[in-house]
């Protein structure tokens, strides 16, 4: 399993590590456009290998896509992070010409890799890439809700003042602050739903804490976070390279479902060895719907800047 990370940066490295310390992969390729700086990422990953018991070949590139050759796998990270009091629709302007670029690259070199689009806007440059590529829509997978729904049940558990092992939680509807739509009403501790313990207001907080996740990072950093989405990025590789079936939400091409056509936005599927094998239609309230439907107004406003 050959593994591409494109952006050594610090979402690409976090991603990269997380993805050799589970010990899937055999080969994990970093590339970015800095001269000698995926090669120096690749070379400080591989010195801690003896020391974290992995084999997962980590190599570097300076932008020559001929090392990606034959990979299974393709993460896109090349891009600006933001800056605090700055949305993620603000880094369109840069990000979407290098998102363009790498994915031609990307497919010139490995035609049958399945994409997972990291760089944001998200959901924006996930459909983008559908556009460059004609790429069929099992194999292009944008990452944001396996890390909203992350950042929920670390929110959740901190309001249940329980361990995060005992909940459960997700979040779909487009990676940005006000997108976001963390679904309280299905979240649960150990199979018991959160509402049965906290009130309304303070659900209500947990959603609105969740929803500002980046944003409250990227106060706290001056950048934006990498440690999360390096390893929710992992685990959608792993799900993919390792056939695990498991449902995460990831932005992906609708056609119809929930609603919603012609745009790409976080709803849960079946992630396997062709991508996303499913995309997984739950029942939501009223009020989901109308929030899954503002949220696509804005990604589809986004979208309408490319
Ligand atoms: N979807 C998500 O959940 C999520 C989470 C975190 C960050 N992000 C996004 O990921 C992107 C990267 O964030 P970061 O913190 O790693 O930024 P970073 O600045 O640390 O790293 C980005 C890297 O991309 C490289 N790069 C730029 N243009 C390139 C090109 N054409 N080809 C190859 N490499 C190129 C840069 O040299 C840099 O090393 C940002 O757009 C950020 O908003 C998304
Ligand atoms: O917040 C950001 O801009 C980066 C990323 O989308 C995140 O949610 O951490």
């Amino acid at each position: 399993m050959k593994v591409t990370v494109v952006g050594a940066g610090a979402v690409g490295a976090s991603c990269a590590e997380y993805i050799a310390i589970k010990n899937f992969a055999s080969e994990v390729v970093l590339v970015d456009i800095k001269e000698g700086f995926a090669e120096g990422k690749a070379m400080d990953l591989m010195q801690t290998a003896s020391l974290n018991g992995f084999d997962t070949k980590i190599t570097g590139a300076t932008n020559d896509y001929s090392k990606t050759a034959g990979s299974d796998i393709a993460v896109i990270t090349s891009g600006i992070p933001r800056k605090p009091g700055m949305t993620r629709e603000e880094l369109i302007g840069i990000n979407a010409g290098i998102v363009k670029s790498v994915s031609e690259s990307l497919v010139k070199h490995s035609p049958d890799v399945i994409l997972i689009v990291v760089s944001n806007p998200m959901d924006t440059m996930t459909y983008l890439a559908h556009k460059v590529t004609g790429l069929p829509k099992n194999r292009i997978i944008g990452m944001g809700g396996a890390l909203d729904s992350a950042r929920f049940k670390y929110r959740l558990a901190e309001a249940l003042e329980a361990p995060i092992s005992d909940v459960d939680g997700m979040v779909i509807g487009g990676h940005s602050d006000k997108g976001m739509v963390p679904l309280t009403r299905l979240a649960t501790r150990n199979s018991v739903p959160a509402s049965e313990f906290l009130s309304e207001e303070r659900l209500d907080e947990v959603l609105q804490a969740t929803k500002v996740g980046g944003a409250t990072l990227t106060g706290l950093l001056g950048t934006s976070a990498w440690y999360a989405p390096g390893a929710a990025v992992s685990g959608l590789v792993q799900a993919i390279a390792c056939d695990q079936k498991k449902i995460f939400p990831c932005s992906t091409l609708l056609d119809g479902e929930y609603g919603l056509s012609d745009l790409c936005i976080g709803v849960p599927v079946v992630l396997g060895r062709n991508g996303i094998e499913k995309i997984v239609e739950i029942n939501l309230s009223d009020a989901e719907k109308a929030a899954m439907q503002a949220s696509a107004e804005g990604v589809k406003a986004t979208n309408a800047l490319i």
